[in-house]
């Protein structure tokens, strides 16, 4: 049921017997698709494949598709366990992936971080009972459960700290109760799992982590990688961003414009009445409202946001 391990573990996943070889490629051929692992289930799926879906790609009907073939797009999506996705990238068997950072890092995966993707928001951190343990050197000879053992092993040896490490599948939280654990080592997102299970956290958190897209190296799915990556920015770039449209009396266009600078620079074009122009620009969503009162109030009026479907910056 639990391991007890020291050192580095192999892992057990079956990224050598993937979806394919890792392949050549060659001069003169079409290049091959490009190959994506997406999460399969868990806390990033539901967010990747609707990410992948606003950046015009096809996504899975049901849950039991595990591989889906977008021939228009030349790409083939490939749904695996986030857990696994570091391993199937960095041994080349796919070209890119989503997964946690946290996971990737645990991996010891030699695929590299291409960009966030704005969500799969966690800290990971230590854990246990109140007045028990409240720093770092406190773990020192007792048994650390978790998930992610090659993350909690190596923050262990940079704080010069000798512990046992034992690997859990989940629901590590219980690990105290149950007592196969002093301390827990586990993803923290809202706090919630580990109040009912009356433990604190103590010490720093050992990693901040997110979803990010990962490679591999190999160079023929380069160009691929990078519309993919365009791909995705501009899908967070039209959650982030929305259109502002407003009139504004010639005279007061360049304090108008101060406040909307846009990303490059506003659009200022006349109107039928020469004493008035029209503003475009696109603003950061969050504090929009309160741009269109200060407009307001300088005297900007038809003052109009729009959504954003989708964009190439
Ligand atoms: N509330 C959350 N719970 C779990 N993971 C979260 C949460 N928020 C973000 N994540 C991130 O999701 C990833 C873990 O995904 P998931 O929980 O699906 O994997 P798993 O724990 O290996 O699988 P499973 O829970 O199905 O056994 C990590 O990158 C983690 O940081
Ligand atoms: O801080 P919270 O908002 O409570 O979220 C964190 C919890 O969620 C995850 O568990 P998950 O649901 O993935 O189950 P698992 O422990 O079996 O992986 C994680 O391992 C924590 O237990
Ligand atoms: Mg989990």
């Amino acid at each position: 049921m639990t391991s007890t391990t020291t050192n580095t573990e192999t892992t057990t996943s079956g990224a050598t017997g993937g979806p394919a070889d890792a392949r050549t490629g060659r001069a003169g051929e079409p290049a091959p698709p490009l190959r994506l692992a997406v999460p399969n289930k868990g806390a990033l799926s539901d967010a990747t494949v609707e990410m992948l879906r606003e950046a015009g790609y096809r996504v899975r009907r049901d849950s039991k598709e595990l591989v889906v073939t977008d021939a228009e797009n030349d790409v083939e999506f490939f749904y695996l366990r986030p857990r696994d996705i570091a391993v199937y990238v960095g041994s080349g068997t796919v070209d890119a992936g989503v997964t946690g950072r946290d996971l990737l890092l645990d991996s010891g995966s030699p695929a590299v971080e291409v960009m966030t993707l704005g969500f799969g928001g966690s800290t990971f951190r230590y854990a246990g009972q109140p007045g028990r343990v409240a720093t770092v050197a406190d773990i020192d000879g007792k048994r650390v459960a978790t998930s992610y053992p090659g993350l909690v092993r190596a923050d262990l040896a940079r704080a010069g700290v000798a512990a046992d490490v034992v690997r859990l599948d989940g629901a590590v939280e219980t690990a105290i109760t149950l007592g196969v654990a002093d301390v827990i080592a586990d993803v923290v997102e809202t706090g919630a799992t580990l109040r009912s299970q009356g433990l604190e956290v103590f010490g720093e958190p050992i990693l901040r982590s997110e979803a990010v897209l990962i490679r591999g190296d190999r160079p023929e799915a380069t160009a691929a990688v990078e519309v993919l990556q365009r791909r995705l920015t501009g899908v967070i770039t039209a959650r982030t961003y929305v259109m502002l449209d407003y009139d504004c009396p010639r005279e007061l266009v360049d304090r108008a414009t101060e406040l909307t600078p846009g990303l490059e620079s506003p659009t200022v074009s006349p109107l039928q009445d020469d004493r008035w122009v029209a503003v475009r620009a696109m603003v950061p969503r969050a504090g929009r409202n309160r741009l269109m009162d200060e407009l307001y109030d300088l005297g900007a009026r038809a003052i109009l946001v729009t959504d954003i479907a989708a964009c190439r910056l």
